[in-house]
């Protein structure tokens, strides 16, 4: 059985008359990239401080590699996670190499060589005398995960660390993050409003909204739900629909008197233009969606909301 590194249970998580987490459940295995999705101010941030014991529970139990929080051993298991929690904390005036010796002082490391491996490891080997505030966001943020990782975590909780990354750091991020969890063994929670980044990061996902755990899903499983759809644009949408209903299974849907949705199908756009072209109905395009963990999370959201 795969173990598991983190459990939350029930976490409720109050700010005054303020419900910022309303008993949420998750579990986070071994080996996963863990991507905790949701909007801005849906809890995110919470969770992972009460994970670090930045804050408090209102009620629920936290289980982190094997202990319970509040408990001794739960300090020990803090030992062995490396966090980066809204922005990366470092020194200003100091160069990469000074900040990363802050952190080894702090921790009682004294082997100052893995501080050459580690800035290697995140490409900042090259940085030397310039301090940190000169850095770039993308530098700054693998600069924090090299502070992170210097104690050789087992498990990796990163906050939202794509914000604001432009293109080509957010594809170095991923690579880093992918190498750390395959090189290092390192298991990760990663959070992100940007869903298309998490979607090609994470091997599962944690739907949150509102404070609320709305699902938690594997990527297999996800991929395995979540089939591309095809939109068409014909003469006559109805006549078309009639057509394409006797001789396929799937899920029709009429969004006006010229276009038609097709989807749980895994039907290909050859097969719908030879049965319609056979019944001489035109075709104006035809073509191919692919549905995005963006799509679903909308979805779910929207599902919520009209409940
Ligand atoms: N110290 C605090 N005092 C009062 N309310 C708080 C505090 N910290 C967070 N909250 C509230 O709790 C809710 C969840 O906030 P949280 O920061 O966890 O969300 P988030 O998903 O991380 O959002 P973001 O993406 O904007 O960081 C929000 O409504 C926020 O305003």
């Amino acid at each position: 059985m795969t173990e598991t590194v983190l459990t939350l249970k029930n976490v409720t998580k109050k700010f005054g008359s303020q419900l910022a987490l309303d008993n949420v459940s998750l579990d986070v295995k071994k080996g996963d990239i863990y991507g905790l999705i949701g909007r801005n101010g849906s809890g995110k941030t919470t969770i992972m401080k009460i994970i670090t014991d930045l804050s408090q529970a209102t009620s629920g139990s936290v289980t982190l590699l094997g202990a319970s929080k509040n408990t001794a051993q739960y300090v020990q298991s803090l030992g062995r996670i490396g966090a980066v929690i809204e922005s990366p904390a470092a020194y200003n005036k100091l160069t990469a190499y000074q900040n990363m010796k802050v952190i080894c002082l702090q921790r009682g490391i004294h082997d100052y060589s893995l501080i050459d491996d580690m800035l290697q490891f995140v490409n900042l080997a090259d940085t030397g005398k310039k301090k940190f505030k000169q850095f770039s966001l993308g530098m700054k943020q693998r600069l924090g995960i090299a502070m992170a990782l210097i104690g050789q975590p087992d498990f990796l909780i990163l906050d939202e660390p794509i914000n604001g990354l432009d293109p080509f750091a957010i594809i170095e991020f991923r690579e880093l993050i992918q190498k750390i969890n395959r090189e290092r063994n390192t298991t990760i929670l990663i959070s992100s409003h940007i869903l298309t980044e998490l979607y090609q990061v994470s091997t599962c996902f944690g739907f949150i909204h509102n404070g609320k755990m709305v699902q938690e899903i594997s990527k297999d499983d996800f991929d395995a739900l979540v089939v591309d759809s095809i939109l068409l644009n014909v003469d006559n949408a109805e006549l078309a629909t009639v057509i394409l209903r006797e001789n396929f299974e799937a899920t029709f849907q009429v969004t006006s008197d010229h276009d038609i949705k097709i989807t749980n199908t895994t039907l290909t756009v050859a097969e719908v233009n030879k049965v319609l072209a056979q019944n001489a109905i035109g075709i104006n395009s035809i073509g191919k969606q692919e549905n995005t963990l963006e799509d679903y999370y909308t979805n779910l959201v929207k599902e919520i909301e009209g409940e």
